[in-house]
């Protein structure tokens, strides 16, 4: 229902503007396109003007039937090869305007918090940005150009009848006008139809991309028979929405050809009651029964542009629905942090992920600049939430979160999160080489520095077997890293950033022995100078930090420094290092 709302509310002006942000760009090619449209648009009038003169000469001017009849066979080469031009630079005009709109759309999907995207499928996202802007393609060459070409000639060939005959002339602006009143209530029909088709394809593609990211658990679970079932019951839903959609479509045609029998049945008429009261010749009902037959074929390019522009509709409603989703996560002024190790402050902040249930309540602390904290406290409480509070992944609901002393509200995302170095449970590898892995694709890093984070981590032995060296391709068919490994990347990936803050979620939590005690030097040397977080279930995680603070159910339960708890027998956090994380907080 709020769909229908927000459908019904695009207004002629976002098409105006749409086409205006992206044609702009291409104003040359725009202007030269539409010459070529005058130029064919001219050739398209001129040729029935040819043959009206012929068959008018057959009788008395034989002697120049053979230069009409070149004339006209020369000028309809000439217009295809005008029509072939104009459709090459149409399609450029519009695939590079629908790229760029592609391109915008995809930066604003990247920059949407995530509140969005838990609540959008990468599925869904991805029929928005790739399959809703194909559909644009349309809009942008075929409407705009032939509807405009064909409207303009639409509009010669009546203007040219009327000089013929001004009976004629109104016979075919009455039929235009009839046609094109009849459109209007098919086209309210049809663009429903049109929108729930490619809901039901964007369903399909959510459902297939959320379905293949869970192989593993479909594949163990022998679910692959559900998965089907509900696959299917989407694919019916299609064949439902596209063939109501496709038979909608037809209407139009229908109406056309329809149209078009009875306005050459009355101009055939009226030409043979002006030709035997002798107000007409026979070449002028030649020249009108053409120009009623162009008349119609553009009727039917305008009306099936429409047609399609209706499923363009549809994509611009959900793409504009899209494009003007708000961003949660606001940048501020830009006020800059201070340089060095940034010191973290909370007042007062409370946060949920939804407002019926508040995650984190009240909390208040400070840590300081380069100081190293350990994060402690049972599944669930909030210190993955709490970590992600400090790079705005989410802000708070109430009170604030300070880094540096600067209220993170007052800087812009980048400014922060530059700052911010963050290693998750899960880390995300792309299936690209381990050099784009590193370097999240920014070819401004040398390899030498990449080898030298790869030594500092100590993973020269482990980069030494790499078939390909940096150029090693990993995940999607390529090799294969263990969880362990790819934390170690993701460890190399935060070296590289160099931030002030550093954020460990878990961050050892999937190493084997061995491998932890391989990045445990590492780590250090990572946090060393910076302020850090670290999220541990692992006493021996937070070892070497300066300060505890055990989180329960969403409260500070202790904050301290940790030498300080450490020895002091009343603490909960000495209580842990007699008894064993394990068995208190898991
Ligand atoms: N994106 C989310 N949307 C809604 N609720 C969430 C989301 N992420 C976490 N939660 C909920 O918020 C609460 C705190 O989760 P959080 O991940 O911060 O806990 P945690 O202490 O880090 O747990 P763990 O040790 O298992 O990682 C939990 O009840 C969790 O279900």
């Amino acid at each position: 229902m709020a769909q229908q709302k927000m459908i019904a509310q695009v207004p002629f002006r976002y098409y105006v503007s749409l086409l205006k942000t992206y044609l702009t760009p291409q104003r040359f090619k725009v202007i030269l396109l539409v010459l070529l449209l005058f130029v064919s648009i001219g050739l398209d009038i001129l040729n029935p003007q040819l043959l009206g003169h012929f068959i008018d000469s057959v009788e008395n001017h034989m002697i120049i039937l053979i230069p009409i009849a070149l004339l006209f066979i020369g000028l309809v080469i000439a217009n295809q090869i005008v029509t072939a031009f104009a459709s090459y630079i149409s399609e450029d005009v519009s695939w590079q305007a629908t790229n760029a709109l592609r391109a915008d759309l995809a930066l604003h999907c990247l920059n949407l918090d995530m509140s969005f995207h838990k609540a959008h499928t990468p599925g869904e996202l991805i029929e928005r940005v790739n399959g809703d802007i194909a559909m644009l393609a349309n809009f942008f060459s075929r409407f705009v150009f032939y509807v405009l070409g064909r409207t303009l000639l639409l509009i010669g060939i009546i203007a040219l009848t009327f000089s013929v005959d001004w009976r004629v002339g109104l016979l075919l602006l009455a039929f235009a006008l009839l046609i094109l009143v009849l459109l209007r209530p098919l086209q309210n029909i049809s663009v429903p139809r049109f929108r729930d088709a490619r809901q039901a394809s964007a369903a399909l593609a959510s459902f297939f991309e959320e379905r293949l990211s869970s192989i593993e658990d479909i594949h163990s679970n022998g679910a692959q028979s559900y998965v089907m079932l509900a696959f299917s019951r989407l694919t019916r839903r299609i064949l439902h929405t596209a063939r109501l959609s496709n038979v909608t479509g037809r209407y139009f045609s229908s109406a056309i050809e329809i149209g078009l029998a009875l306005a050459v049945a009355a101009v055939l008429t009226l030409g043979a009651y002006l030709l035997h009261s002798g107000q007409m010749t026979l070449g002028a009902i030649y020249v009108t029964y053409y120009y009623t037959t162009l008349l119609t074929q553009s009727l039917y390019v305008i009306t099936f542009q429409i047609n399609q522009m209706q499923s363009a509709t549809a994509s611009i409603q959900r793409i504009t629905e899209l494009y003007h989703t708000p961003n949660a996560i606001i940048d501020g002024p830009d006020v800059p942090l201070p340089s060095g190790p940034l010191a973290i402050s909370f007042d007062n902040a409370s946060f949920g992920y939804t407002p019926d249930k508040q995650v984190l309540h009240d909390l208040s602390f400070e840590l300081p600049a380069g100081t190293t904290l350990g994060l402690l406290g049972r599944t669930g409480c909030g210190k993955t939430t709490l970590a992600r509070l400090l790079y705005r992944a989410y802000d708070v609901q109430q009170g604030s979160v300070r880094i540096g002393g600067i209220d993170i509200r007052q800087t812009t995302l980048e400014t922060l999160r530059h700052r911010i170095g963050v290693v998750t449970q899960d880390v995300q590898l792309f299936h690209a080489s381990i050099r784009d892995n590193l370097t999240f694709f920014d070819p401004s890093i040398s390899d030498e520095r990449l080898k030298q984070v790869i030594c500092e981590l100590n993973l020269s032995q482990w980069y030494a077997s790499l078939p390909a060296g940096l150029d090693t391709i990993i995940a999607g068919g390529g090799v294969t890293l263990s969880s362990g490994e790819a934390q170690l990347l993701a460890f190399a990936r935060v070296f590289l950033q160099n931030p002030d803050l550093v954020i460990l979620d878990e961050a050892s939590s999937r190493l084997d022995p061995v491998t932890e005690k391989l990045i445990e030097g590492a780590i250090d040397r990572l946090l060393a100078g910076r302020t850090g977080v670290v999220i541990a279930h692992h006493l021996a995680a937070v070892q070497s930090v300066n300060a505890i603070m055990i989180l329960e159910d969403g409260s500070i339960c202790e904050y301290g420094d940790r030498d300080k708890l450490a020895t002091d027998p009343t603490s909960r956090f000495s209580h842990l290092l007699q008894t064993g994380l394990a068995e208190v907080i898991d």
